[in-house]
């Protein structure tokens, strides 16, 4: 089986040309699980599958997170295969990709840049209080994109930099199993650390740990913040630890139209599958 490793701003993935391996949606689930296991296999975020287009797109993505479990969409990964798209013929510069949660247009901006339009703040909450399942009270905002939806929430972290990492962890996953998100959630920590400028570190799910970025996160994460009036929602520098995202929101007044997100790509290597567990 021929795979490639590509990662945006340090959310790393494996993607299959399926249109060659036909793996069943069960297979391909197994077949997440064992690549993306750090140091045991090749180690990623997730993996993805690119199919024949369905819906009248260019192709279509199907996400699985690391532990095997379906992702609705991914933020980066869309990025990462539009680029792969282009390159490989696949389409144009501006690109249509069916994705679980629905359709995300792709554009190419540079060589290693590409930008996607997320897709559709199906909800968008912007003070919710939960409790983790740990039984701590909780305020953050909560974010579903897409149909059937990406749930995202944010919870601001100040001093977020310096915040200790394992007790941070500790609270994403409690949030990640609160009870109030019946079907758990992305948890996205932020700090506002300028105009326009805002860190973050997201616990995903489906990784159940910290990812060096997450791009639906970011996008959500902004969105709330610019409904909120915290930022402006043009152009929002998003420092992650694997880079830098960047988000454009279109509003109509309260309510968000389009999320943009910018960033970096990078094919990182392409090979052959030996691994003897699969
Ligand atoms: N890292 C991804 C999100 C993956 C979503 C996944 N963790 C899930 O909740 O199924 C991104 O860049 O948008």
């Amino acid at each position: 089986m021929k795979f490639t490793k590509m990662h945006g701003a340090g959310n790393d993935f494996i993607i299959i040309d399926n249109r060659e391996e036909n793996l069943t949606p069960e297979r391909a689930s197994y077949v997440a699980k064992t690549l993306c296991q750090r140091r045991l296999s090749i180690g990623a975020d997730g993996m993805m599958l690119v199919d024949a287009a369905q819906a009248g797109g260019d192709y279509r993505m199907t996400f699985y997170n690391s532990d095997g479990s379906l992702g609705e969409m991914c933020g980066n990964g869309a990025r990462c295969i539009a680029r792969y798209g282009f390159e490989r013929g696949l389409a144009g510069e501006t690109q249509h990709i069916e994705t679980t949660a629905g359709m995300v247009k792709g554009w190419r901006q540079t060589e290693r840049q590409y930008k996607v339009r997320l897709n559709d703040v199906t909800k968008l909450q912007l003070v919710k209080n939960v409790t983790a399942a740990g039984g701590q009270e909780c305020a953050c905002s909560y974010i579903e994109l897409g149909d059937p939806p990406l749930p995202h929430a944010a919870v601001e972290i100040e001093g977020l930099e310096k915040a200790d990492r394992d007790k941070l962890r500790t609270l994403g996953r409690d949030l990640r199993n609160s009870p109030d998100f019946p079907k758990g959630a992305n948890i996205n920590f932020y700090d506002i650390i300028g105009e326009d400028l805002v860190r973050e570190l997201t616990y995903e799910r489906g990784v159940e740990d910290f990812t060096y970025a997450c791009g639906t996160g970011t996008g959500s994460m902004v969105a709330a913040l610019t409904i909120m009036g915290r930022v402006s929602g043009n152009n929002v520098k998003v420092l992650v630890p694997g880079g830098e995202l960047f988000i454009t929101i279109e509003r109509d007044g309260d309510r968000v139209t389009d999320v943009y997100l910018t960033g970096p790509t990078n094919f990182v290597a392409e090979g052959t599958v030996l691994d003897e567990d699969l």
